[in-house]
């Protein structure tokens, strides 16, 4: 079984080296809205794939990062990333071009850290990442699935190279979420106290 959801932000870049000339060579933002689909061939306690309320926390954390904030390609003109930087004060550095496509599978790379990480406490069972999808436009959207992720011809995402500037940082409820997230710390989920006997 599939559950999905859908968490939104806003986000300026440039896409290098694209067909269409106003975006290549022109800052634009987008609404973005995000995808995030879970799969799982058991449920929990209280009878669900995971709960909705489970990924307000550190999933929705991680894709708020972008939210009023300029991505750029690390491999981009030196000065460009300078400025952004400058003027920016939430900027995150990716190892990929900010493309719809590269957005799902960072988005992909991102959560499926964070599931592996979760300690689940009601009773979850084999609760996997199965795809993520950016929208880009109300027109235009990109889904991602595990090998696309992890494939090497698109490039590689290492967590370690997704680099969020201190105020992006600052500004989540733990300013050490991503530290954890690059160090493996275990992100517990609250204990449940169950009213019903099963
Ligand atoms: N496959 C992709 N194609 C394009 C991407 C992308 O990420 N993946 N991105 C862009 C630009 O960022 C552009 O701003 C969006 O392009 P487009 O869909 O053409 O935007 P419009 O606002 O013109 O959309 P309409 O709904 O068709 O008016 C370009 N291509």
């Amino acid at each position: 079984m599939l559950i999905r959801k859908l968490f939104k932000f806003e986000n300026a870049h440039i896409v290098r080296n694209c067909s269409s000339d106003r975006c290549r060579r022109s800052i634009h933002g987008h609404s973005y809205k995000v995808e995030v689909l879970l799969e799982a061939h058991a449920l929990d306690h209280g009878q669900m794939v995971y709960d909705f309320g489970l990924m307000k926390g550190t999933i929705k954390d991680v894709i708020d990062a972008f939210d009023h904030a300029i991505c750029f390609w690390d491999k981009d003109d030196a000065e460009y990333i300078r400025l952004c930087k400058e003027f920016s004060a939430r900027w995150i550095a990716l190892p990929v071009s900010p493309s719809a496509e590269q957005f799902a599978r960072l988005f992909f790379v991102l959560i499926d850290a964070i599931l592996k990480q979760t300690v689940m406490k009601n009773g979850e069972a084999d609760v996997l990442l199965h795809s993520v999808i950016a929208h880009e436009t109300d027109t235009g959207y990109a889904q991602a699935f595990r090998d696309d992720a992890y494939n090497p011809r698109m490039g590689s995402i290492a967590l370690a190279d997704i680099v969020f500037s201190d105020q992006v940082r600052a500004e989540w409820g733990d300013p050490q979420l991503y530290d954890k997230l690059q160090s493996g710390t275990p992100l517990v989920n609250p204990d449940v106290t169950l009213q019903v006997k099963i």
